[in-house]
């Protein structure tokens, strides 16, 4: 059984994020999207309400469960039996930084990191920058599932 697991804040899901978790669900036999627990920093949408939208947004794969972690992904992936860390790569300037954190997991616990171009149409995209966007009135309705965009304009209101 290949278990995987695709980190992230996700706060909120953008088709970025789902782009990378529904190609990686058909790569593996199971697939862990696992939301950071950040106590440091204050999100539009709590950890819950993350978990939620991704629940109601990667319903279409049946191999997919919802969770959340804090401290080492690497601990949670020993504890929970997972083989592979998947991240999404949108641009070079992910790379840097991925590189490292790969780097230093694999030393850890041997554990490897899968790296997932994201399909271009979305290698622009990141949360913080679409909450910018919709903060100042901007239209991110495509950008977002409708579930999504429906939360965060209530966020907004
Ligand atoms: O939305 C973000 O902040 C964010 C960050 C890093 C990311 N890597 N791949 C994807 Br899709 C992605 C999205």
């Amino acid at each position: 059984m290949r278990r995987a697991v695709c980190p992230g804040s996700f706060d909120p899901p953008t088709f970025g994020h789902l782009d990378i978790i529904g190609r990686s669900a058909g790569l593996f036999d199971e697939l862990t999207v696992a939301v950071l627990v950040n106590p440091s920093k204050d999100g539009m949408f709590s950890v819950p309400e993350r978990q939620e939208l991704l629940h109601a947004t990667t319903s279409e794969w049946k191999n997919i469960t919802i969770d959340s972690f804090n401290g080492l992904l690497v601990d949670y992936c020993r504890t929970h039996s997972i083989d592979a860390i998947v991240k999404g790569l949108r641009a070079v300037s992910d790379f840097d930084y991925e590189l490292q954190m790969a780097q230093m997991n694999k030393r850890l616990t041997g554990i490897d990191t899968l790296f997932m171009p994201t399909s271009p149409e979305f290698s622009f995209l990141s949360s913080s920058l679409v909450k910018q966007v919709a903060r100042y009135g901007g239209d991110v309705s495509h950008l977002l599932p409708d579930v999504v965009h429906t939360a965060m304009q209530a966020k907004l209101a």
